[in-house]
């Protein structure tokens, strides 16, 4: 099932700040999604909006992931340009999803549903992947919406979705105070238009909703080993020792493992031998340092291999992406002589792009701009 973020924040085009601005303040703020909801600006304002999102977006390691509402035009024309969208979310007024997706361009996207009642979850478009539950309650952000579901509604549409393997969103006037209810009822994730964009701190909200969710559905087995996946300068290494010590646990740098093995700092390795070489020590390192359950943060390119998430899984270690925003993460790791795959901005962005559908597949940790010591408490009280 696909794996969504805790809160999936919305665009609101009836307030001033432009659609592409809201885009970025929230993708800075930390939210790995995003949607573009246009309405109610006409075609050219939204396209212009759309078109300026996905470029920005490009640029930063594809961070936020868009997902645009209901405008399959406007996704096409993104898509012609280079600039695909992650998703594309279909009203039930919209395009059938299986015709949305035989669109030029739009093969490999995400797509999503809305769904209001037994009706329309127990029969979903198998062409989507994931699928809104509600409206929760009634909402100011949306006039013409259904009649509330409430928990008991949201309960039996999560269940439904998730028989089909849909990735369940609760939606409809919900607030930071309804996470507890929506992650019980089986949400995957909150999507939130009015109280985001009313908060003060966005990202202080998504750590509230990320904390609810924890407690809901804690990320790991305590006890269990963990390995800590993502780019270069998201924290890997400074979390994983901290993780390490509160359960208890052994802790293994994968990089400085393969330092030791190979007698040599990475970049003189990197220098010497080539990438490849590091690679292939990369990778018989890791079998030999998961023998035993331990705290193991990964170099930031050692996901890539499908031999390496494979080994994680034999060996029932828990994979954990910590997604910080690559913007942060080049503020940190950029241009240090020790990390030869950190010197250009935008080969480092291209490459963030490109490893993030493998990380996507595990359960995210979210920095939201936190230290690594809170992080990690916050984890384990889950
Ligand atoms: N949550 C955080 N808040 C602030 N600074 C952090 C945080 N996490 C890590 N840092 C700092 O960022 C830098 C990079 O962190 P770290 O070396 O742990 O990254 P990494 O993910 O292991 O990178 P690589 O994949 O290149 O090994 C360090 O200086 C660390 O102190
Ligand atoms: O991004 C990468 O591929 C790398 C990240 C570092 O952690 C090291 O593993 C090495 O510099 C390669
Ligand atoms: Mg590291």
């Amino acid at each position: 099932m696909l794996q969504l973020p805790p809160l999936y924040p919305i665009t609101d085009a009836t307030r001033p700040e432009p659609l592409s601005e809201q885009i970025r303040r929230l993708g800075a703020a930390g939210f790995p999604l995003v949607q573009f909801r246009g309405k109610p600006l006409g075609p050219s304002a939204q396209w212009e909006e759309l078109r300026k999102a996905l470029a920005e977006s490009a640029a930063n390691g594809r961070w936020p992931w868009i997902c645009v509402n209901d405008r399959a035009d406007l996704a096409v024309l993104a898509a012609r340009e280079g600039l695909a969208p992650w998703g594309l979310h279909l009203g039930q007024g919209d395009l059938p999803a299986a015709e949305a997706r035989r669109l030029p361009g739009l093969a490999g996207c995400h797509l999503g549903a809305s769904t209001h009642g037994p009706a329309e979850w127990e029969a979903v478009d198998p062409a989507c992947d994931h699928a809104g539950v509600g409206p929760f309650r009634g909402t100011a952000t949306k006039g013409d919406h259904a009649a509330p579901i409430g928990p008991g509604g949201l309960a039996a549409g999560c269940a439904a979705l998730r028989r089909q393997g849909l990735t369940p969103i609760a939606i409809g006037g919900l607030e930071a105070a309804d996470a507890p209810a929506c992650f019980a009822a089986g949400a995957e994730s909150l999507a939130m238009v009015g109280a985001l964009h009313r908060a003060a701190d966005p990202a202080a909200l998504g750590w509230a909703v990320q904390r609810a969710r924890w407690k809901a559905r804690p990320p790991f087995r305590h006890g269990q080993g963990l390995v800590l996946v993502g780019g270069s300068g998201a924290g890997k290494t400074t979390l994983g020792r901290d993780l390490a010590r509160r359960l208890d646990l052994p802790f293994a740098d994968l990089d400085g493992a393969v330092e030791a093995e190979a007698g040599k700092p990475i970049a003189a390795l990197f220098a010497e031998a080539g990438e490849a070489a590091f690679r292939h020590l990369e990778r018989t390192t890791l079998a030999r340092l998961l023998d035993r359950p331990a705290v193991v943060a990964l170099g930031g390119g050692a996901w890539e291999d499908p031999a390496s998430r494979q080994v994680v899984a034999d060996r029932g270690f828990q994979p954990l992406w910590l997604a910080e925003t690559p913007a942060r993460a080049w503020a940190r790791a950029g241009q240090d002589p020790a990390r030869p795959l950190a010197q250009d901005r935008a080969a480092f962005m291209a490459r963030w792009a490109a490893r993030t559908p493998a990380w996507s597949e595990v359960p995210m940790l979210l920095p939201f701009g936190r230290e690594p010591g809170e992080l990690a408490s916050t984890l384990l009280e889950s």
